[in-house]
């Protein structure tokens, strides 16, 4: 574990490149590159010692993991989470964060605790529908009603959603199909979660299939059924996916802090560099 200290900005060095805490681009692991983040907003006492815990101590992790000042669910790793919310927020400027990817990628696992950490609120759009329709779960309109009009209502939740300033949005899956959408959800800021096919098929065979109910296949293994139907759909949808104003890639970001699965990447990390993420968006924006 390595103690940093600081005054009023706080600084560390990583393995990789890229502005604090990301571990998404140009991943080199012998490079050290100094990190900077201002935590005057936070109002702390000065002289603080900082550990920054790594995320895994996993037989593969190293010393150099521990180094490269990985963020953890660690009450530092949510303070350090907190500071780089509030310097996001500020360029946000009220707009709301839609994060948009597969089924299972971690929408709304994710989105609960980037809207802690930018003092916003927090909607899962599939809730929304499911409010609209007096509690019927999205499964049940599937079955009772069909897709078509669930993506009716689905873009009825967008639009509101997207009148509400200051707000996390965690999409359904299929959102981003839909051209009207994307008027909806360009009002704020996108953000795509990357995850492999492969692991949102262990995550869903995990958890069952019986909530998804475009995965709802009769035959085979439940992970085998995943993620057949999940290829299928990724294909179809892999170009809307792309539209979106930022992305972060699991698999970029476990090979850049040495992990072998995405799966053991803690929501808090990714949290980290979807802030470091979309803040890059907004500042090649305003050049
Ligand atoms: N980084 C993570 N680490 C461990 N478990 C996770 C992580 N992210 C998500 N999960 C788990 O994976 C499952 C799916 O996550 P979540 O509901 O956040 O996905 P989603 O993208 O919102 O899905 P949907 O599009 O179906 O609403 C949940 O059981 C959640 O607890
Ligand atoms: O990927 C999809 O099309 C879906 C994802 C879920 O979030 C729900 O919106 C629904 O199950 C459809």
């Amino acid at each position: 574990m390595k103690a940093l200290t600081y005054g009023s900005t706080l600084q560390f060095s990583t393995s990789v490149g890229g502005e604090i805490g990301s571990f998404n681009q140009n991943c080199k692991r012998q490079q050290t590159q100094q990190h900077f983040i201002n935590l005057n907003p936070l109002k702390l006492k000065r002289h603080r010692t900082l550990n920054l815990v790594p995320a895994h101590v996993s037989k593969d992790s190293n010393a150099h993991d521990v180094e490269s000042g990985t963020f953890c669910d660690s009450l530092d790793g949510k303070w350090l989470l907190k500071a780089k919310g509030r310097e996001v927020a500020s360029c946000l400027d009220g707009q709301c964060l839609f994060l948009v990817g597969m089924m299972g990628s971690g929408k709304t696992t994710v989105g609960e605790i980037l809207s802690d950490a930018l003092d916003y609120t927090f909607a899962d759009s599939d809730k929304y529908v499911e409010k609209l329709m007096g509690g019927t779960s999205v499964a049940q309109i599937f079955k009772e009603s069909g897709e078509a009009y669930f993506r009716e209502y689905e873009s009825k939740a967008l639009q509101k959603l997207s009148l509400v300033p200051q707000q996390v949005v965690a999409t359904g899956g299929g959102a981003v199909v839909r051209p009207l959408n994307w008027r909806f959800m360009r009002q704020g800021i996108t953000v795509f979660l990357n995850v492999p096919l492969d692991a949102l098929a262990r995550r869903i065979a995990a958890v069952g299939t019986d909530s998804f109910p475009l995965l709802d296949y009769d035959s085979a293994d439940s992970y085998t059924k995943a993620f057949t139907a999940l290829s299928a759909l990724s294909k179809e949808r892999s170009e809307a996916y792309a539209n979106a104003d930022a992305t972060v890639s699991l698999l970029n970001l476990a090979a850049c802090i040495g992990l072998k699965d995405v799966l053991d990447i803690t929501p808090t990390t990714i949290a980290m560099e979807v802030l470091v993420q979309a803040q890059k968006y907004l500042n090649s924006k305003r050049r």
